[in-house]
């Protein structure tokens, strides 16, 4: 039967970058999702405000919701300061099993924990599990309808803590209309656009920066 599309996509990573090279990972996978075949990472025009939004903020400890094929997760681990964490969860056992290889052929491994399932089921497991108090960055790239319950989620394991970064991916394409209602209402975050465009489209979409202010 046909591969999948995370599949094509990993074999692109395997034939035309650098092993332990995280920028010609980044550099193939944007590539080929340009040139060959749509894909939902969040690509090289968001990607760059990710970067800007992570390297100021020099994460120690960060949570990334959606993994996919490992895109943002080794855009963010490969600007980590050294010692710092990133965990991610993925739903989708295919895309974890790509992600993995992806993650270990740009030589991020040592950095990054790969979690299956469902966010709802680890999110209260994480402080134990994990031996994390809060973190200092969350990326929110995964169901659409799971970016508010999961942020309430986070507020109540106390997973957040006064200058926690979060950033939500697909803000307007495919939008999340009541995440951005109510981190743009709540006292309790202080929240930024970054107007851009949906990965490899000229459609728009944007990234919305919330810091939790306790
Ligand atoms: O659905 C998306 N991501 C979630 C994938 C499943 C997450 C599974 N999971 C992981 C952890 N817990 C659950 C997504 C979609 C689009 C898009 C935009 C336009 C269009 F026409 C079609 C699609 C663009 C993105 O940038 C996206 O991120
Ligand atoms: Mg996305």
């Amino acid at each position: 039967t046909r591969s999948s599309r995370p599949q094509r996509l990993l074999s692109v990573v395997k034939k035309r970058a650098a092993h332990g090279d995280p920028q010609s990972v980044i550099s193939a996978i944007d590539y080929f999702c340009r040139h060959n075949e749509w894909a939902m990472n969040v690509g090289d025009e968001k990607g760059c405000i990710l970067d800007s939004v992570v390297s100021e903020l020099n994460p120690e400890r960060v949570l990334e919701l959606g993994t996919y094929c490992g895109y943002s997760t080794i855009r963010i681990a490969r600007i980590l300061p050294p010692g710092a964490r990133l965990i991610t969860l993925e739903f989708n056992p295919d895309y974890a099993a790509i992600a993995r290889q992806v993650i270990a052929w740009a030589g991020l491994e040592d950095k990054v924990q790969l979690v299956e399932g469902a966010s709802e089921d680890w999110i209260p497991r994480i402080k134990e599990h994990f031996g994390i108090e809060t973190f200092d960055f969350v990326f929110l790239d995964h169901w659409k309808d799971r970016y508010l319950p999961d942020t309430k989620l986070m507020e109540e394991c106390g997973l957040l803590r006064k200058g926690t970064v979060l950033l939500a991916d697909n803000v307007i394409c495919p939008g999340v209309p009541d995440y951005l209602q109510y981190v743009r209402s709540s006292p309790s975050y202080e929240s930024y656009y970054f107007k851009s465009h949906l990965e490899y489209t000229q459609a728009e979409d944007g990234l919305e920066k919330s810091v939790f202010l306790g």
